[in-house]
């Protein structure tokens, strides 16, 4: 089901990270030291997306990686989303 933005900004707060954009999605940008690097966490996220079949928004740009999640689904944020979320910050701190 599909979770209100107070919802949203309240279970982020606690979300290294991650913010609610305008548009509703939710957003953070992850820096590496360089691209190869960033480009490993890329396919750590693409092989958990896959495992969960819920996907990312994912723009490279050199060292930084933006992320963004939302379920398109039902054009909300879903506890998929925060999970997703949550699974990549985890990943992160392994690099
Ligand atoms: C059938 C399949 O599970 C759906 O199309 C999934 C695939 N990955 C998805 N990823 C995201 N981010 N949102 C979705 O709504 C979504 N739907």
């Amino acid at each position: 089901m599909g979770l209100t933005r107070a919802d949203v900004e309240q279970q982020l707060a606690e979300m290294n990270g991650w913010t609610l954009t305008e548009n509703d999605m939710i957003e953070r940008v992850y820096e590496f030291q360089d691209f190869l690097t960033g480009i490993a966490f890329v396919k750590d996220m693409a092989d958990y997306a896959e495992h969960v079949q819920h996907h990312p928004q994912i723009v490279i740009d050199h060292t930084n990686i933006t992320v963004r999640l939302k379920t398109f689904d039902q054009n909300a944020i879903t506890e998929k989303d925060l999970s997703a979320a949550a699974a990549f910050n985890e990943k992160y701190s392994a690099y």
